[in-house]
């Protein structure tokens, strides 16, 4: 069992045809490989909602931040923030880096491809291969530090890319801090009740991955699918979008609900561990990506985690004889080793007592 999240997919290596690595803006014609089947639920016009429901929008500042965040948790497992205090130049200077770096001629990207065991580097998901039809989006994971791949980017010219990404990292890291005593505020769980979030309450031995994205503008959109229904496998994730639509949840009850770019704002959506964290109280969304014809989207998704080798299971304060825990401890890794393998029945698979009570997870109702 690896100990470090960058060894964690050493077990389940992703091998890459040439073919998946599309160099989009040359085609004009949606490729049949990228063409998503009529009549499934996955398919990525087949949005939702005709009901008025919108994501909740949370001042950080205002003095019932901590009610509403709870109430959001509870109810969507996805809300935006606002007057979060990153500045907003880091904003601006993230995405306009990611742009440049998708930007690049396909030889150049593949200089720095993602190695099939590896997590960090250039290419498609993670999770592409558990969906039949290749996705219409590129990426670029960040575990540790960018270094070496902005190096293969940019032999003479890293410099500028490393360093907005560790100022952003550094202040994602922050604001993750925050929102988790918030969230986990909204459940009545204070400092005493999570020693792993060290001495000073700061989770500073937090884990985490940073995963910039590219939808490409796409001549067929209504077939075509940015990045496949997931959950996250994080505490939480805190994503950034440039001012294209894209980002949509799926909520119980109903259906696909866009998330709209709001300037300056963050996505903030809750991921499979916090959901083992509070025993289920609080469920992982849902979240796919979908394209449209004339705008490239952009986003980045700062993937949140508990350190590498602590073991997390329900917080003890949140069982009881009425509410036994309902999952076993895990740690990040193995998690992440399990949804590698198990994609979204990776959190049935840690449940205990999967399905004697009948129960269901919320990820056993996609795909
Ligand atoms: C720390 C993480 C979290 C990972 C795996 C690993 C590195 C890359 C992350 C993502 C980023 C894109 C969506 C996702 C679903 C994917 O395909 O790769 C994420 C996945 C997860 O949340 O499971
Ligand atoms: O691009 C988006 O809006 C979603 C990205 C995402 O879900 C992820 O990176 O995990
Ligand atoms: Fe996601």
């Amino acid at each position: 069992m690896p100990s470090r999240i960058s060894d964690v997919f050493r077990a389940h290596p992703v091998h890459l045809h040439q073919k998946q690595y599309l160099d989009f803006n040359s085609v004009k014609e949606l490729p049949e490989s990228y063409a998503w089947a009529k009549f499934n639920n996955d398919y990525p016009s087949s949005v939702a909602s005709s009901k008025e429901e919108s994501v909740p929008v949370i001042d950080l500042h205002h003095p019932n931040a901590l009610t509403v965040m709870g109430h959001a948790c509870r109810t969507w497992g996805v809300f935006q923030v606002i007057n979060h205090g990153v500045p907003e130049d880091i904003l601006h200077q993230s995405l306009r880096e990611g742009k440049n770096l998708f930007s690049l001629p396909m030889q150049q990207k593949l200089k720095a491809a993602r190695s099939p065991g590896g997590i960090s580097g250039y290419g498609v998901a993670r999770i592409a291969p558990f969906f039949e039809k290749l996705m219409w989006s590129e990426g670029f994971t960040i575990v540790g530090s960018p270094l070496e791949h902005a190096q293969q980017l940019w032999p003479h010219d890293y410099t500028g890319f490393c360093d907005v990404i560790r100022e952003y990292k550094k202040e994602m890291k922050k604001l993750a801090g925050r929102l988790m005593w918030l969230v986990l505020g909204s459940l009545g769980i204070s400092k005493e009740d999570l020693k792993w979030a060290g001495p000073r309450g700061d989770f500073s031995g937090a884990a985490a991955a940073l995963q910039l994205n590219s939808y490409p503008a796409c001549p067929d959109p209504d077939r075509a699918m940015g990045l496949g229904v997931h959950t996250d496998s994080t505490l939480l994730t805190i994503l950034l979008q440039n001012n294209t639509s894209g980002l949509q949840v799926l909520k119980e009850g109903s259906g696909w609900i866009n998330v709209p770019p709001i300037p300056g704002a963050l996505v903030i959506n809750l991921g499979d561990m916090l959901q083992i964290l509070s025993n289920g109280l609080y469920q992982s969304v849902p979240h796919r990506a979908v394209v449209n014809r004339t705008q490239q989207r952009l986003s980045i998704a700062y993937l949140y985690g508990p350190p590498d080798s602590v073991l997390i299971s329900p917080i003890p304060k949140l069982v009881g004889p009425a509410c036994p825990p309902i999952y076993r401890s895990v740690t990040w890794t193995e998690y992440l080793q399990r949804k590698a393998k198990y994609f979204n029945r990776g959190l049935s698979s840690v449940r205990i007592h999967a399905t004697k009570n009948g129960l269901q997870d919320v990820n056993d109702k996609i795909v």
